[in-house]
């Protein structure tokens, strides 16, 4: 059965209560120093690091400490309403989980772990063109929940056509096109583990189910592993694709299409001149643009430069119930928050990313509720003061 938000407070205050310890911390910004406990530097380090020095990462969180709530008494806040829908998805809070690859890397449970998890708590799950595990066997893990798929856009048309009619097929409603990834950023991390998990084998999950793909190489993947997985990263990564690319992707897709990595006004609008549905402004975590702006210092700008002629997303340091309730104020309608659920799922497997995903929802209620806000609605720039 499919548990919808409401009463995880309860909950998890009961377990704690009882003597029942959670799979994971409660805390999502403790999260990352217990992962390096348990995971592999080659992995931890994929996971957590971030481009070059790590700038941009550091100030994504920073970026939310210079704004605080301001709360307000008396609001009969008492029952909250949390719910929303993004780009026709009914989600009972606006929090959906990024798009993350290779999570093989972690868990063997990988991405069907995570998304029965996601599905269990009624929130989206975004699944990534870099996942270790087939489309098909992601839309049977999600079973009745809300799922969107993620394109890395290869540069050959017949294999994107296919992969995304296969993701239509396994019933994934909205495409996420990711822009800022077209080539790996400069990753000191992974180049001093050595650890890039493609070249491994890993995130594969794709294109070696996907009979175009398979149709292009000489031999099967299975007799010359090395030559599919070059060729397939030599058709997501090395070219970057321009604005009037966008029309293929309407023509192939037809629900909701959203623009990942946006960063600039003029982007967002050129999205909307796209008849794009949606944007995310994110800077992927802080892992391709080192020195890069943080993502919320660029979304109060965003938001007044496109308006409600698209719905605007937000990602890239999420941690908190209160980080979301920030971004919410700040305009966006949703946000995906990354990291903290691989941390669950390195943890613990589908019960860690679960149990950090009803935290995070916990954390968010009651953080609406004692600053008085009762509905998403109430979130506006009024709410918050600079530090
Ligand atoms: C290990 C890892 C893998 C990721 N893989 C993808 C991916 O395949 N596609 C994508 O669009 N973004 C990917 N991202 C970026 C996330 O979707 C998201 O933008 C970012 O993690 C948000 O920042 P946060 O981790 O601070 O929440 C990945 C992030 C991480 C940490
Ligand atoms: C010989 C050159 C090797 C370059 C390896 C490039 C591999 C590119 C794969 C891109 C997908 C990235 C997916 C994960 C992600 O978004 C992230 O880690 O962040």
């Amino acid at each position: 059965m499919t548990e919808r938000f409401g009463g995880y407070q309860n909950e998890i205050y009961l377990q704690g209560l009882g003597g029942t310890f959670p799979p994971c911390s409660t805390d999502a910004t403790k999260l990352e120093e217990s992962a390096r406990e348990i995971l592999e530097p080659g992995p931890f380090w994929y996971v957590a690091g971030a481009a070059g020095s790590g700038a941009t990462a550091r100030a994504n969180r920073e970026a939310f400490d210079r704004w605080r709530l301001v709360p307000r008494m008396l609001t009969g806040a008492t029952e909250r309403d949390l719910s929303t829908t993004v780009l026709g998805t009914p989600m009972p809070a606006p929090v959906l989980l990024a798009p993350v690859g290779v999570q093989s890397i972690v868990h063997e449970g990988a991405e069907p772990a995570a998304a029965r998890a996601a599905a269990s708590v009624g929130l989206p799950y975004v699944m990534s063109t870099a996942s270790s595990t087939s489309i098909e066997d992601v839309a049977a893990a999600s079973g009745e929940g809300p799922r969107w798929f993620q394109l890395y856009w290869p540069t050959d048309n017949d294999v994107c056509a296919s992969i995304l009619a296969r993701a239509k097929a396994a019933g994934f409603t909205t495409l996420v096109v990711t822009l800022d990834t077209w080539t790996l950023a400069w990753r000191p991390n992974d180049l001093d583990h050595a650890y890039l998990p493609f070249i491994k084998g890993e995130g594969l999950g794709v294109p070696l189910s996907d009979p175009v793909f398979r149709g292009l190489l000489e031999k099967t993947p299975e007799e010359d592993a090395p030559t599919a997985i070059l060729r397939w990263i030599s058709m997501i990564t090395g070219t970057d694709s321009t604005w009037d690319r966008l029309p293929f992707l309407r023509e192939h897709w037809d629900g909701p299409i959203v623009l990942k990595g946006i960063q600039h006004p003029d982007d967002a609008r050129r999205a909307v001149e796209a008849g794009m549905d949606g944007i995310v402004v994110s800077n992927h975590g802080g892992r391709q643009v080192d020195g890069a702006v943080a993502s919320l210092d660029v979304l109060p700008e965003i938001v007044a430069a496109v308006g409600d002629r698209l719905e605007v997303l937000f990602d890239s340091g999420i941690r908190t119930g209160a980080d979301i309730a920030k971004a919410i104020a700040l305009g966006a309608k949703a946000v995906l928050v990354g990291r903290p659920w691989v941390y669950g799922l390195a943890h613990a497997g589908e019960d860690g990313v679960r149990h950090v995903l009803r935290s995070l929802l916990a954390d968010l209620d009651l953080t609406m509720g004692l600053s008085g806000h009762r509905t998403l609605a109430d979130l506006t720039p009024a709410s918050l003061r600079h530090a």
